[in-house]
């Protein structure tokens, strides 16, 4: 069979996104998505995403990480898939859809998506990082020199490390740049690998760093390699919300494919 697939890129975090509205897609076959995002013998990204139809919001997200198994949140794909939906036509700049962890609102402004996350009741904090769920796990870690840190090896060492082992979490390596912005490089559980971007990563970052005391601001700027992203949010005592987090998307291709 013949499958149409769009590819798009939110701040560098690449996905290829299918129309799965008329069920044309065996999702068991994640040897197939694990093939169709690899770099080399693929199409090539870091993660696969289906829009489905939905009951009660706009259309249901699935999201597989590039090694073809179906994962958590995904914050960047969220933002491209809601571009994905205007694109072809479901919705027009706000919406309300429906994910592995709920409902999110997104609103569009050209390629601009701005994209609501889950609350967050707990940010633990141990001596030298901290662990939170954006709706994806991550492990939040200050460092100096950040551009020369080797992510791939640190950060695979924590993923696979305790308390993670197996299940595994993203790594997220930052560094303070002035009182509300940080850099962010992230490794990605499920793609192996570092990522140019990964949304709720920063997500996760901007909400370690107001519970750590580094910043005070409620609207922090994120710079992955990829581009620049905001996050913004609410504190309410010990845990956050009204968090949305903003930044571009593109789509970069339209292609078919054997499935
Ligand atoms: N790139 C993502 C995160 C995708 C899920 C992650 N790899 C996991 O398995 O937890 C983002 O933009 O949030």
């Amino acid at each position: 069979m013949t499958m149409t697939f769009y590819k798009y890129q939110g701040t560098g975090n690449d996905f290829i996104i299918v129309d799965n509205r008329l069920k044309i897609i065996n999702k068991k076959d994640t040897k197939r998505i694990a093939e169709l995002c690899d770099r080399r013998f693929g199409i090539g990204a870091d993660g696969f995403i289906l829009l489905e139809n939905d009951k009660i919001s706009d259309f249901k997200m699935v999201y597989y990480n590039a090694d073809g198994n179906e994962s958590t949140m995904c914050g960047n794909g969220g933002r491209c898939i809601a571009a994905f939906a205007k694109f072809i036509g479901i919705i027009d700049n706000e919406t309300e859809f429906v994910a592995i962890d709920g409902l999110h609102k997104a609103k569009i402004e050209n390629n601009n998506v701005q994209l609501q996350m889950q609350d967050v009741s707990e940010v633990e904090t141990h001596a030298n990082h901290l662990f939170l769920d954006t709706g994806s796990p991550h492990h939040v870690e200050t460092v100096s020199d950040i551009k020369s840190l080797d992510v791939k090896s640190l950060g695979s060492k924590i993923r696979y490390g305790q308390p993670y082992n197996e299940a595994g979490s993203n790594v997220n390596f930052v560094e303070q740049e002035t009182a509300d912005t940080f850099a962010v490089r992230t490794y990605e559980r499920g793609v192996e690998d570092e990522t140019l971007s990964c949304g709720t990563g920063v997500t996760a970052v901007a909400l370690a760093m107001h519970a750590n005391g580094k910043t005070k601001s409620n609207s922090v700027h994120l710079k992955t390699p990829g581009g620049k992203l905001n996050v913004t949010f609410k504190c309410n005592g010990e845990g956050y919300n009204n968090i949305w987090l903003t930044g571009p998307t593109e789509q970069v291709f339209k292609g078919e494919v054997e499935w």
